[in-house]
């Protein structure tokens, strides 16, 4: 435990199964983004630094530091773990959270004082125009930095999850299965979030790109408050056991197919759009339910189509894309429908303007949809890996005008894996933030 551990996981993008995937009889399709928040967990080299002294540190951001004491008393079957922050500014639940939830599950003596640094790559935030260093600092707290909807709050909760068990176990105690990692990381993020999502960020945070099905809400919101001694019992209880209808089956994109994201910065949100939906579908009578699982159906034609191309080497390249092409209409009409149904703008007029012209106007784009929840904030593009698509794509988005704003493309692509290990000496290029810290 004296050395070094660092971990990373993987922002995600929702592509098929936005709303319908809160409902545990239909599944969405999630592929994790090359883009990662980084976690390395040090021991404390300040000498005056006592047991239980954590330090949690975002160096890219400007007061990013939490400082935490920890404590433990004995309790039945386990240990009862305080976690307080001692310095003063900005409290961030989603680090506060993690530490006390992974520090009560974990139920060990007090930890040694110990660093956590926090890295997240450039695309989860606005950034200055290119060239920009890898883990770009910016000159802000990060409360002020703008959001791509790359899910950093799953990523981090993941990351800093992995970290803290890898680094506190000790390396007598048996590797630990990975459904430990995902359900502590969810258990946390929903915590700290104050909602039960469908939980597909930390899914693909911990699994990578995946054909996602939620896990009964229930299983979380029957864990109490930190603060109630029957606590780390049941949060025990709850992470050990698999959570058995839950799905993360692994999917890729074939080969020949990219991925890429467009941040749409028009400066507009549109919060409660999943209140409205859910009352709207349960309000909605047999007409509601026929769009939703009319919807849902056309998100599995995907993820079947999908699936045909990867397991087959032998349809002509052409038909596979136009397959997909097919696909992606039709769940966009459906998703257009079920938005004028309940009267949400899942995908907007503007939006459906920009998914159409770059369909049209550049060659070996396959098709593109509002991920996730929909609205003003992202696209998402698939397109034929074949020479200069990928730049032409780019240079279509970077040109594309919309109202008050401009589309972004992010520096990133789809990515299988999910939370990974990482090498120390991975960092030597940005010695400058382990600086008084850690030797790499
Ligand atoms: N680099 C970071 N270091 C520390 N905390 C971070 C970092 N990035 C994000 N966070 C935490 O996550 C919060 C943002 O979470 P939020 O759920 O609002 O966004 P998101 O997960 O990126 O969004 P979305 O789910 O729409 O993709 C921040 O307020 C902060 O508490
Ligand atoms: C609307 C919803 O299905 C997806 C939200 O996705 P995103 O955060 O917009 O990427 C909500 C959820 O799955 O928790």
């Amino acid at each position: 435990m004296s050395k070094s551990t660092a971990v990373s996981a993987p922002g995600k993008v929702l592509l098929a199964g936005g709303y319908t995937v809160l409902d545990p009889s239909c599944r969405g399709l999630v592929f994790a983004l090359s883009a990662r928040i980084h976690c390395v967990a040090t021991p404390s080299n300040d000498p005056s630094a006592t047991p239980g002294k954590i330090t949690v540190r975002s160096p890219q951001f400007q007061d990013a530091v939490w400082e935490y004491q920890v404590s433990t008393s004995d309790e039945d079957g386990g240990k009862a773990v305080s976690v307080v922050q001692t310095n003063d500014g900005d409290p961030n639940p989603f680090v506060l959270t993690t530490l006390k939830y992974t520090l009560s599950y974990l139920s060990l003596p007090v930890p040694p004082p110990t660093t956590l640094t926090i890295l997240a790559d450039n695309p989860y935030y606005s950034q200055p125009p290119p060239p920009i260093p890898r883990f770009n600092s910016l000159p802000f707290p990060i409360k002020s930095a703008y959001k791509t909807g790359l899910g950093s709050s799953a990523a981090l909760v993941t990351s800093l999850t992995s970290s803290i068990l890898l680094h506190f176990l000790p390396t007598s105690s048996p590797k630990l299965p990975p459904h430990i990692f995902h359900n502590l990381a969810q258990a946390s993020h929903c915590a700290a979030q104050g909602k039960v999502g469908s939980g597909f960020d930390v899914a693909a945070a911990t699994y990578g790109s995946c054909i996602y099905r939620r896990f009964p809400p229930e299983i979380l919101t029957a864990i109490p408050d930190p603060a109630d001694p029957t606590f780390s019992n049941i949060l025990r209880e709850t992470v050990d056991k698999p959570w058995t209808s839950m799905e993360s089956t692994p999917i890729t994109l074939p080969s020949q197919i990219g991925l890429i994201m467009g941040d749409v910065q028009c400066g507009s949100s549109t919060p409660g759009m999943v209140k409205t939906v859910l009352s709207w579908r349960k309000s909605g009578g047999e007409d509601a339910e026929t769009t939703w699982k009319a919807l849902n159906s056309r998100n599995e034609d995907l993820i079947s189509t999908i699936k045909d191309i990867i397991n087959s080497n032998t349809q002509e390249p052409s038909t596979t894309t136009d397959t997909i092409k097919q696909r992606i209409t039709a769940i966009r009409e459906m998703v257009r429908e079920l938005g004028s149904k309940a009267s949400v703008e899942i995908e907007p007029e503007s939006q459906t303007k920009l998914l159409d012209a770059a369909a049209d106007q550049v060659d070996g784009v396959i098709g593109g949809v509002v991920p996730g929840a929909g609205g003003f904030d992202a696209v998402c593009f698939l397109y034929e890996r074949k020479e200069g698509v990928e730049q032409n794509l780019r240079e279509f988005l970077g040109n594309w005008k919309v109202e008050n704003g401009v589309v972004k493309a992010l520096e990133l692509g789809q990515e299988g894996e999910g939370v990974r290990v990482e090498k120390v000496e991975g960092y030597r290029d940005v010695k400058a933030y382990f600086e008084g810290i850690a030797e790499l």
